[in-house]
């Protein structure tokens, strides 16, 4: 798989995940079912999915903490299953809250990571990095929750992994220490890094991620650039303009996939060439919208309709609801 960022040479030979035909269960529970992806050495991929979906699971069973029911998991080369004990000193997993003790202050918690590695960090260097200089010796449970955080990716980045995992890494982070976390782990990644990112934030994958594995219900519906998803499934553009013309005559456009009105607004999605052809239309009838906007599907677009947004009744197939009629708040789906 192609990926579209620079870096510098990646520090294994390995493919550092690759996973085929996924499938855990828990009970009468399908976690996760035939899920299969690769990260390619320097590659930072990005794993989103609705609550549920299984991310964590996918995650826990490329580090070595959950045993597949099925399917074929090596990381770095190595099989989860029976290496987990060498595979260890080579990632590096971001903890999960209330993995530490609360009397355990910063740099014993750092000196105490270190120590199962074979280099020798720099742990002084590492946590102003991350600014938490100041807390060396405060005890983890005086952190705030911003700084608990950046304490667990720190402590994931420790023994200089070839591969980390960071679950919902900026989660309670504050904006500017958020950027700042983004800047961090591309500096990770050009270290030479892979790097699984498992988020909910669109702007994080789309800043950050080469590619993106996108979970629904335990199973892979889409990867891609995040470019490659907004393209594919992020409906195309979308035009709003106040209008009291009936929904049809612009369903019936060329290049319409989906037309609503809010009020009295109304919104039409499709392929770009739909803009002009609006235009067209409006134009010799004299009524033109002076309020018209045109706006670019996103990554969130794109996510939505992949997933759904929640409303559905576990009939999502990211595609819009195919109703029709003209009342405020409805739709004509092409
Ligand atoms: N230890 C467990 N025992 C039973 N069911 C579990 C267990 N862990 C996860 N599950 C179930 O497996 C499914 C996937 O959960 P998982 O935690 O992997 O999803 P997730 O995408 O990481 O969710 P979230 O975004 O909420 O963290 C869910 O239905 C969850 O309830």
């Amino acid at each position: 798989m192609t990926t579209t960022r620079a870096r510098t040479s990646p520090r294994t030979a390995d493919r550092p995940v690759e996973v085929r035909g996924l499938r855990k269960t828990y009970g009468k529970t399908t976690a996760v079912d035939d899920v299969s992806f690769t990260v390619e050495p320097g590659e930072i991929v990005g794993i989103l999915g609705p609550n549920g979906s299984g991310k964590t699971t996918t995650v826990e069973c490329l580090q070595g903490l959950r045993r597949p029911d099925q399917g074929d998991v090596r990381v770095l080369g190595l099989d989860p299953r029976h290496q987990v004990a060498t595979l260890r000193r080579r990632i590096g997993c971001q903890l999960q809250d209330a993995a530490l003790p609360d009397r355990l202050r910063v740099g014993e918690a750092v000196r105490l990571f270190a120590s199962v590695g074979d280099r020798r960090p720099d742990i002084d260097a590492l946590l102003r990095e991350w600014g938490l200089r100041e807390k060396r010796r405060a005890p983890f449970g005086s952190l705030s929750g911003g700084q608990r955080q950046r304490l667990f990716v720190a402590l994931a980045l420790v023994n200089d992994p070839e591969l980390v995992f960071l679950d919902e890494m900026t989660t309670g982070l504050d904006p500017t220490a958020r950027r700042d976390a983004w800047r961090l782990v591309e500096r990770v990644r050009d270290r030479g890094a892979a790097i699984v990112l498992v988020t909910h934030f669109m702007d994080e994958a789309e800043r950050l991620c080469d590619r993106l594995v996108v979970l629904r219900d335990g199973a892979v519906v889409a990867t891609g650039t995040p470019a490659e998803l907004v393209h594919r499934h992020g409906g195309g553009l979308t035009a709003s303009f106040s209008s009291d013309l009936p929904l049809p005559v612009f369903a019936e456009l060329p290049g319409v996939r989906d037309v609503r009105r809010h009020g009295t607004t109304v919104e039409v999605t499709g392929e770009p060439a739909v803009v002009l052809r609006i235009g067209h239309l409006l134009v010799p009838t004299g009524h033109v919208p002076a309020d018209l906007l045109v706006r670019q599907a996103t990554l969130e677009d794109a996510y939505i309709r992949l997933v759904g947004d929640g409303t559905q009744d576990g009939t999502q197939d990211g595609a819009d609801p195919p109703t029709r009629g003209d009342e405020p708040g409805t739709a004509v789906a092409r």
